[in-house]
């Protein structure tokens, strides 16, 4: 028993492959309708071709048959009246007629009438019209100048028109049709060609109608066909009794075949054939027209189709099954295949069977187990890809797990530590967007970091601290770290600042953005500056100490030499100092030294500066000075001062000092020369005797000014 593999070829072979029994029609059925189509379509082509073929063959003939019997009809019709026209033509040269007298010519027109039955009336006329003799007597000594036939009668022959009788209705005996007539008339001219009247017959209708009777009724009455004579306006002057006197259509182009016309509900087909006249008799214009009702004349097309109908149905029904049975055979081996194919879940499970039948079948059998047998393999593969597949996604989910959770710790930890850090730390990117920020941000600042994170830096910390920081972000986003000091004020508070600003390098050496690392030294600039404050201070006097002196005199040196006023240097040492540290000690020492501080800075203007240099060595700084003068009298002041009686430790103390005065105003002399000078000047002091003070000779200048003293 094999597992059945599972994925997307076992879907779409299960689910859309192989549709439910009855779901679509089977190829038998298909076949079936498609061969019955087929053959039904080909039934009715062929039908439908025999059937219009037959049609046109029985129109055909129709035509032939109705036209031929026309052409006889319209001959007959010519030349009959061709015939009478002649008759009434050479009756009417009789000598006679043209001065006999009325009784000879009565004897002679009754005669004419025995042996020329059709004429109804046979009479002449003299010149005015009167009626001079009649066959029969009908008419004597009537007028008839107004009838068509005498007035068409004075010059040549003349032919009327089928007419109603006017006159003779009530002479003629009665017969079941009306009388009328067709009217002959000859001139009667005598040797000298002058008029002497009018000979005149009438030719009864009947005998058309007789010729009718003979020519067309005796053939065409078993195929109910009819003939009409239409006059030249289309009234019909011999036809069935209902249509004498109506009006028909008279094609104008005679020629043509076939044509229907409709006669109280009946459909015919029609011939119609104009008259032409015959020899002398010149025609009245009439046509021949005869017809057939269509439902005789296409009995035998019907019948005809009616055949070919009931043969196409039961070839269709012997069809049905012959199709059935030959589809169900065709059918057979793909049955086989599908049905084996529909119990099956897989293309892949047990083996086909093998169909005989025809030889498309058996390809396609063979074409589908070799591809069942390929889609196995193909299944197994793809189930053990699959299962692999699964198993690296299944390992390297937990992989990204792990690494998520690890990254995760890491950025807890990263941000724990520097939330932490008293450093205030940034990442801004190439646009000077804050994307970063630690907590100490929203301490120093006192805004939350999240509302600042997208702003810009200047937004941030405003235009005065943006602008100190500028050239500093400037320099850190062309590649290169920076480093400064900043004191600034935020959130009410002073800072010290050390910051550091470092670049966010790309692989490729472009700036992605800076990280900013700024470290509160506000505590160590404190401290420094207090070390920088005692390292210029003496501790034991608390007098600026020799570091302190040297700024202290560079500064009253420059404000001198803008001022132009006098700036005298006092270089003090005390006398034998020596011998006191020797004989009391060195404390006692350091007090005499702390009293001299105190008594020269008793005895001097806040604004001197006095310094000790070293050991017993002291410098008095006095600005301002009109005169070198005025600096000896401070010298003999300080003399004076630092002489007073002084007891220390219980013994008396003799304290004195000797003092170099130095004075200088020029800018010629530097610092170092000026305390040269006070230092010989004191050295002159010392070896004058000590206990006073010297004033030192002026410096010696290149140029020609003149200085003091
Ligand atoms: N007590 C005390 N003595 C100091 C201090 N600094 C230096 N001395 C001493 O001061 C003395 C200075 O002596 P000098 O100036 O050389 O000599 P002097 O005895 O004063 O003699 P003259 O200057 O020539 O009058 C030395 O003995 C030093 O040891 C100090 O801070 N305290």
């Amino acid at each position: 028993m094999s597992a059945r593999p599972s994925g997307p070829a076992d879907e779409d072979i299960d689910d859309g492959f192989v549709p439910q029994r009855g779901s679509r029609a089977s190829m038998g059925r298909w076949l079936t309708a498609v061969v019955l189509t087929a053959v039904a379509v080909a039934l009715l082509s062929s039908a439908v071709l025999i059937e219009t073929f037959a049609r046109a063959h029985a129109e055909r003939r129709a035509v032939q048959s109705l036209r031929q019997v026309g052409m006889d009809f319209r001959d007959a019709l010519d030349r009959g009246m061709a015939q009478q026209f002649k008759e009434v033509r050479v009756l009417a040269r009789l000598d006679t007629f043209r001065g006999g007298n009325s009784a000879e010519m009565r004897r002679a027109l009754d005669q004419m009438q025995i042996g020329f039955d059709h004429f109804a009336w046979l009479g002449v006329t003299d010149t005015q019209g009167t009626v001079l003799a009649a066959a029969g007597g009908l008419l004597d000594g009537v007028n008839v100048s107004q009838r068509p036939w005498f007035q068409g009668a004075q010059r040549q022959p003349y032919v009327g028109d089928v007419h109603a009788a006017v006159l003779l209705e009530r002479l003629l005996p009665r017969q079941s049709d009306p009388w009328r007539f067709v009217d002959f008339a000859m001139p009667l001219v005598d040797n000298s060609g002058q008029l002497r009247g009018v000979f005149g017959a009438h030719l009864s209708w009947s005998w058309a109608r007789q010729i009718k009777s003979e020519l067309i009724d005796s053939t065409m009455a078993s195929h109910q066909a009819d003939a009409l004579i239409l006059a030249r306006d289309g009234s019909v002057i011999l036809g069935p009794a209902n249509m004498e006197g109506k009006k028909l259509p008279v094609p104008k182009d005679t020629t043509a075949a076939l044509r229907h016309h409709n006669f109280d509900g009946v459909d015919y087909f029609a011939v119609t054939i104009p008259t032409q006249g015959y020899g002398a008799y010149p025609g009245l214009g009439w046509t021949v027209m005869v017809r057939q009702p269509v439902s005789v004349a296409l009995e035998d097309y019907y019948r005809l189709r009616r055949q070919i109908f009931y043969t196409a149905l039961i070839l269709l029904a012997l069809a049905v099954p012959l199709c059935w049975w030959q589809a169900r055979r065709l059918a057979r081996p793909l049955n086989q295949l599908s049905r084996a194919i529909a119990k099956r879940h897989h293309l892949s499970e047990d083996a086909l069977p093998q169909v005989g039948g025809y030889r498309e079948a058996a390809v396609l059998s063979h074409a589908l187990t070799e591809l069942a047998r390929r889609q196995a393999q193909q299944d197994a593969s793809l189930a053990q890809l699959n299962a692999s597949l699964e198993e690296r996604v299944r390992s390297r989910t937990l992989e990204l797990e792990d690494a998520m959770q690890r990254q995760e710790a890491s950025e807890r930890r990263l941000r724990t530590i520097t939330d932490n850090l008293p450093v205030l730390i940034s990442y801004i990117d190439a646009e000077q967007r804050l994307r970063f920020l630690n907590a100490t941000f929203r301490t120093w600042l006192g805004t939350e970091p999240d509302a600042a994170l997208g702003r810009t830096l200047v937004e941030t910390i405003g235009p005065v601290l943006y602008e100190q920081r500028l050239p500093a972000l400037k320099g850190a986003l062309a590649g290169v770290r920076q480093r400064f000091e900043t004191r600034s004020e935020s959130n009410g508070v002073v800072r010290d600042l050390l910051t550091e600003y470092v670049p966010d390098l790309r692989a490729d050496g472009t700036v992605a953005g800076v990280y900013t690392l700024s470290t509160d030294v506000t505590a160590f600039k404190q401290v420094e500056r207090e070390l920088d404050q005692l390292s210029r201070v003496d501790p034991l006097t608390g007098l600026p100490n020799r570091r302190q002196f040297d700024q202290r005199l560079s500064e009253a040196l420059s404000r001198a030499r803008r001022s132009g006023r006098i700036l005298a240097l006092m270089f003090m040492d005390l006398d034998r100092f020596k011998q006191i540290n020797d004989s009391l000690g060195h404390a006692a020492g350091d007090v005499v030294l702390q009293t001299f501080a105190a008594r020269v800075r008793g005895a001097v203007r806040e604004t001197d500066v006095l310094c000790r240099l070293a050991g017993d060595e002291f410098v008095l700084i006095v600005e301002n000075l009109n005169e070198p003068q005025e600096a000896g009298n401070l010298a003999q002041k300080l003399l004076d001062a630092v002489g007073a009686p002084l007891t220390v430790m219980g013994a008396a103390v003799r304290m004195s000092t000797s003092i170099g005065v130095a004075c200088t105003t020029a800018d010629a002399e530097s610092d170092v020369a000026f305390l040269a000078r006070a230092d010989d000047a004191l050295y002159a002091a010392k070896a004058a005797g000590r206990g006073r003070w010297h004033l030192a000779a002026p410096p010696v200048i290149a140029s020609t000014e003149t200085p003091w003293g």
